[in-house]
């Protein structure tokens, strides 16, 4: 609250809010921020960080000329001009002028990424940073390493996903050392108006990759799989398509609505003897539940050889 005496805009922007903390989450009661004032810049500009971008300007939770963006080629950035943001192909000059700064290359391109920034005439201004590093695997101690040549830098280490686009994420957080009251109210403040977020140790960081960070593809995969079999039995595809998605987001909507469990949400759709439970037969002779926790495994697994743990 100390630190808010000096920012009295911030005091009258905040609301209170409690989440109970549950299994694997850390969530702390905090003062919530409904706009943030910090510059935010995106090293990278991929599909991560327009998703993250798009979520929080569609929430008004930022204008876009408070995001600076870079990555290497100016030709790439001409999309972010277009929306507002301020662009350069200098990653030590996004820093420099950015409060906030979301790490959001490859976690192969981060070396090459700030490799040279150290020796630019920018570094000297890169102080005190938040950095918020997106990347898969990639542990805090390792980016705190990274990052210690820049004086006051604290690390937040998230897992994100690109529904977060439409207001529906779904992130974990990490925070490192020196990570602030403050740093924690922008982190929420950023996840929570584009869905929803908790924190966690960081050793559940990367199945929660595996589960939500690519969970939308192998949702996707499932709704074109969905839609194939409507075309198959005689439904155009626009349909199809349109009917599969809504029915997945129906499905969500009544596991985090009703409170019931899965098991017997899927047992008030198959009928005995009817039609649902045949499909059922197939899948489970598909051995769908086993292919779908062998790739979260896979993908947890792979985040751990990224992080090179
Ligand atoms: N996509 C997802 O759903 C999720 C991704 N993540 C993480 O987010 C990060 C980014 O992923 P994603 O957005 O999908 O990847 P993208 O490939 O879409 O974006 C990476 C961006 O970094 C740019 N880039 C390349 N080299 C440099 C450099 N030296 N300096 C600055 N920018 C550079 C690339 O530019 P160019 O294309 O011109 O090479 C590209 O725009 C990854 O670390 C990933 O693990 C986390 C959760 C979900
Ligand atoms: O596929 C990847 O490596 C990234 C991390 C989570 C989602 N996409």
């Amino acid at each position: 609250m100390l630190k808010l005496m000096k920012r009295p805009h911030l005091i009258l922007s905040c609301r209170t809010f409690y989440v109970t903390p549950k299994n694997n989450c850390e969530d702390e009661p905090i003062e919530r921020l409904s706009c943030v004032e910090e510059k935010i810049g995106f090293i990278g500009d991929g599909n991560m960080a327009k998703a993250i971008f798009k979520g929080i300007v569609n929430k008004c939770l930022i204008q876009p000329n408070q995001v600076n963006v870079s990555s290497p080629y100016i030709k790439n950035l001409d999309v972010w001009k277009e929306m507002g943001a301020c662009v350069s192909t200098d990653n030590a000059e996004i820093m420099e002028i950015s409060d906030v700064v979301f790490l959001a290359v490859k976690p192969h391109i981060l070396p090459e990424a700030i490799k040279n920034i150290e020796k630019s005439p920018h570094a000297a201004n890169i102080k005190n940073k938040l950095f918020l590093s997106i990347l898969a695997g990639y542990k805090i101690s390792k980016l705190e390493k990274m990052l210690s040549c820049f004086e006051g830098a604290r690390v937040v280490r998230l897992m994100p996903n690109t529904p977060m686009m439409v207001g529906a994420g779904c992130t974990a957080f990490c925070p490192g050392h020196g990570v602030t009251e403050h740093d924690l109210m922008i982190v929420r403040a950023i996840l929570e108006a584009t869905g929803i977020c908790h924190r966690v140790p960081e050793n559940i960081i990367n199945a929660v990759g595996a589960l939500s960070g690519g969970g939308p593809a192998f949702v996707y995969l499932m709704i074109e799989a969905l839609s194939d079999g409507g075309v198959r039995m005689g439904m155009h595809r626009a349909m199809a398509s349109k009917f599969a998605a809504q029915t997945v987001m129906g499905a969500a909507k009544m596991v985090l609505e009703t409170n019931k469990h899965t098991g017997q949400l899927k047992d008030e759709v198959c009928s005995a003897g009817g039609t649902t439970i045949a499909g059922m037969h197939e899948l489970e002779r598909g051995r769908v539940r086993g292919s779908i926790m062998n790739a979260v495994e896979a993908s947890a697994k792979r985040a751990d050889q990224l992080g090179g743990q």
